[in-house]
């Protein structure tokens, strides 16, 4: 399959505290395989779920080993389940802290993260619709801070570091006008009555900020590289796929991480 993909590296592995071990340390030495963690973000109803679907099926179409996750992981963690009360207003003033809020995703996080280094001992490409950036962005524009603020400084300290997420190896921002993504998050609400629209998606100028800090992020290349994609046009998978697995840019818009 793809050369940066699909290899079985030798001497490099994912420890328990989501960092990279080399073959510096021979007592530490074996063989495993290393997926890459590739995170879809965007604003709500940009299309981050469709894509993924898309994505997970052109790059399985290429040989690749890939599985996916949402977070939050609403059915399966407490916390996001308190998440999903405390976005439609059933948890008294819970929803309106800003870092409350952040520490209940995060934690949704922090115990997915051993089958999530599982997955990427054991896949080529593990798939996240969202992901610890997602709580940079929007926890920073509720409080009106940009991507230097000390918000998005705060979130790196705590998943990252604290907790010990496994860090991405890169993000795809799915890139759409507020309006755009308002509308179709508003269509997807009338086809299906069980994806009522959430306190946070219901608020448009909490959008629009957060479109601001996502591209601030990418900008910066916060915890990796960044592909900026334009969401409002059909995008070609293949290239996509081809840009993913082979080490090109894309359309020189893949920033360094810091
Ligand atoms: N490229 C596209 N063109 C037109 N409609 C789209 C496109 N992508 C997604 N949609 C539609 O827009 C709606 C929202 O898409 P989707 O659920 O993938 O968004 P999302 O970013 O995952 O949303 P959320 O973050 O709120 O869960 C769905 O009804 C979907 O069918
Ligand atoms: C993971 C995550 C999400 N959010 C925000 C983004 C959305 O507005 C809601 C719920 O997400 P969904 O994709 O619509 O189900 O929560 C956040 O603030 N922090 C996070 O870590």
């Amino acid at each position: 399959m793809h050369r940066a993909l699909g290899r079985v590296r030798v001497l490099v592995c994912r420890t328990g505290a989501g960092r990279v071990r080399t073959g510096a340390d021979a007592a530490t030495r074996r063989v495993c395989r290393v997926g890459k963690l590739l995170v879809i973000e965007g604003l709500d109803g940009a299309g981050k779920r469709t894509l993924a679907g898309a994505l997970t099926k052109e790059l399985q179409a290429r040989g690749a080993s890939v599985t996916s996750r949402a977070f939050p992981r609403y059915e399966e963690d407490v916390h996001a389940e308190l998440v999903r009360d405390a976005l439609h207003g059933r948890l008294g003033d819970l929803g309106d802290s800003v870092h409350g809020m952040a520490v209940l995703y995060a934690l949704d996080r922090r115990a997915a993260a051993d089958s999530l280094r599982a997955d990427l001992d054991r896949h080529d490409v593990v798939l996240l619709d969202r992901y610890v950036a997602s709580n940079a962005a929007y926890g920073a524009a509720r409080l009106r801070q940009d991507a230097d603020g000390e918000f998005v400084a705060w979130i790196r300290e705590l998943e990252i570091v604290r907790f010990g997420v496994p860090t991405p190896d890169a993000h795809l921002l799915l890139r759409v006008p507020t309006e755009l993504a308002a509308d179709r998050a508003a269509r997807r609400e009338r086809a299906d009555a069980e994806r009522v629209r959430d306190n946070f998606e219901s608020d448009a100028d909490l959008q629009r900020r957060c479109g601001e800090v996502y591209d601030g992020l990418a900008e910066r290349g916060w915890l990796a590289p960044w592909h900026v994609l334009d969401g409002s046009t059909v995008l070609d998978l293949g290239d996509l796929a081809e840009t993913l697995t082979g080490h090109r840019t894309l359309n020189g818009n893949a920033s360094q991480s810091h």
